[in-house]
Order: C-alpha cells, then structure tokens, then sequence
C-alpha cells in the first residue's frame, strides 16, 4: 500500500476542549499540537483549531482535529454548536484555582445537553492542569476522582508547562473513543518518550544559544 494510501485511511477525531478561562486549554492544545508553550495569557476569543497525527497501538494512525473553545463561551449561543458531534472532550480545570472546578458542573451539562440527538455520545476526560504548581493546589485529588467516579470519565492530571503528560492525555481519549487498549507498559512509554523528546529540543535550544553567544 503506497503512502497516500494508508494516509487516508487515517481516521480523524473531534476532539472539545473547553473549560474556564485561564485554565490552560490553549496552552495545553500548543503543547500537544507544537510542542511549545507561553507564558502570556492570551484569551481566545470563539475558537482555535489544532490538527496532530498520533500513533496507537495496533499501527493505527488517527488525526486529532482539537477544538480549542474559549472559556467565554459558556452561556453563549454558538457553544453548543461547536460541541455537537464530538467524538471526545477534554474537560480541563486549574487545580490551583477551586471556581474554575466547581464551573465544571455547568461546562459538563451543557456537553450532556449539545449531545443529546447526537448519534454519538463522546468520550469525556477530567483534567486537572498546571500540576507544576502542585504547591499551590486548591482542589485536592480525591474530589477530582470523586467526579470521575460519578460520571464515569476519564481522568487525568497534566501540566501544559511542563509537558507532563500531555501527550498521554490525548492518546488515552482517543483510544478509549475507538476501544483500543493501552496497556501501562505503552502509557508509561508514551509519558517517556515524550518528556525525553523535549529534553533534548529544549538542552539543544540552550546549547545551540551557547554556541551562537
Ligand atoms: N504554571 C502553569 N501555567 C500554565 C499552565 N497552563 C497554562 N498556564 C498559564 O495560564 C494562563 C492561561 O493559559 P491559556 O492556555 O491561555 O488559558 P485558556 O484556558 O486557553 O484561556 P481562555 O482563552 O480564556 O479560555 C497563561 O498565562 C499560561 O501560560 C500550566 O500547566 N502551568
């Protein structure tokens, strides 16, 4: 089978983003998507689109199509819109910052109410951000998992800063959309290949800087 070929059996996912304002969705899709992150808060104003090509298990290629929604848009007319059809959602929280937790009620109904004459129901992962400031934490673990646990979602906490399991976090929603199994051994080796991709483009940054002074 030719390279095109195979291309364009890829299948490619929706997947939502959304949450509170400056909770990190963007950074968190610049991170997957560019391997890059910024300190700047930029707010999004509607909706930002980002497409990455991920492998899973099984030589099965898969494009994510991520929808980056702003967090102004809760309680606007178009969010619904950008909702319907999704195949997975990211469903993200500062865990520095207890309101942007306690909206999740209200983002997470209205994923129930834009799906409901759907055909299908999406795939939704919790996902607590900015773990690198871990010190500063005001939603503690156990009432993260508590909300998984009642509404059977995936859960996951990640740091877009950082990188720390990015990369993982889109994986496991889009394998768990197309019932792929990821074992611990191919999660653990996702995280790891991965943090050692950026250890290496940011210590060739510094030295390649070095080398320019
Ligand atoms: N320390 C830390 N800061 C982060 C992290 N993720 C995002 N930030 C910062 O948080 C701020 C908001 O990030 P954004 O990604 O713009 O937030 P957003 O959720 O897209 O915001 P809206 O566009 O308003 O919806 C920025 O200053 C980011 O640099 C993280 O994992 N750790």
């Amino acid at each position: 089978m030719s390279d095109s070929e195979e291309e364009s059996q890829d299948r490619q996912l929706k997947i939502v983003v959304i949450g509170d304002g400056a909770c990190g969705k963007t950074s968190l899709a610049t991170r997957f998507a560019q391997e890059a992150f910024g300190k700047q808060y930029k707010q999004t104003i509607g909706l930002d689109f980002f497409l990455k090509r991920i492998s899973l298990p099984g030589n099965l290629n898969v494009t994510l199509q991520v929808w980056d929604i702003g967090g102004q848009t809760l309680g606007g007319k178009m969010l619904d819109k950008y909702v319907y059809g999704a195949h997975g959602v990211l469903l993200v929280y500062d865990i520095t910052n207890y309101q942007s937790f306690e909206n999740l009620e209200d983002w997470f109904s209205m994923v129930k109410k834009a799906n409901e004459e759907s055909d299908i129901q999406p795939v939704v992962s919790l996902i607590g951000n900015k773990i690198d400031l871990e010190h500063m934490r005001t939603v503690k673990a156990d009432k993260h998992q508590r909300f998984c646990q009642e509404n059977g979602l995936v859960s996951q906490f990640v740091s877009a800063k950082t990188g720390d399991s990015v990369h993982l976090c889109f994986q496991r929603v889009a394998a768990e959309i197309l019932g792929v199994k990821l074992n611990k051994a191919e999660m653990e080796q996702s995280q790891v290949s991965h943090n050692h991709t950026k250890f290496f483009l940011s210590n060739w940054t510094k030295i390649y800087s070095f080398l320019l002074a």
